[in-house]
């Protein structure tokens, strides 16, 4: 299963060490093609690789329409997921967005008030591991019927 992880870059790192812990849980589930979120140099290393924002939104594009679902840690609030998970719901690839309660920033609307989007609360990575699981597990057996 290729997995699209989304988290926060420009909308603060925060969470970063977070992402990593996700992205390596969800290794052992399928093959995340969006390892990079979780590296904490990730700008200056796309900025060492000579990509601009357009290359950087290309690529994240592809990514997505390569995907058989997306994984977005949503905690804190970033422009880039929201559109990521917009654009994923559009193509009506699976989305699972993850988010902490008790943050400084509520959780939109826009990602709980949407059917099309499943919402799990959580509080630590290893916490929500079953889920990870069982939401790629299940989606496999749906493609593989397909
Ligand atoms: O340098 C980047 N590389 C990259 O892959 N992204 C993508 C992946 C993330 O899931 C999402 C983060 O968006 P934002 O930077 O608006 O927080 O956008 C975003 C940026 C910077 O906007």
């Amino acid at each position: 299963m290729d997995i699209f992880f989304s988290g926060s870059i420009r909308g603060g790192r925060s969470d970063v060490d977070v992402y990593a812990t996700l992205i390596d849980i969800l290794e052992r589930h399928g093959t995340v093609l969006t390892e990079h979120i979780g590296t904490e140099g990730v700008e200056a290393d796309e900025a060492a690789a000579g990509l601009t924002d357009t290359d950087i939104y290309e690529q994240d594009l592809a990514w997505l329409q390569q995907a058989d679902v997306v994984v977005a840690e949503v905690t804190t609030p970033s422009l880039g997921v929201g559109y990521e998970i917009g654009r994923a719901v559009a193509r009506e690839t699976p989305v699972l967005c993850l988010y902490r309660p008790g943050a400084e920033h509520e959780l939109s609307a826009m990602i709980r008030g949407n059917d099309a989007v499943e919402v799990t609360e959580y509080r630590t990575p290893s916490a929500v591991e079953p889920v990870l699981e069982a939401f790629v597990r299940r989606h496999r057996e749906a493609r593989d019927r397909r």
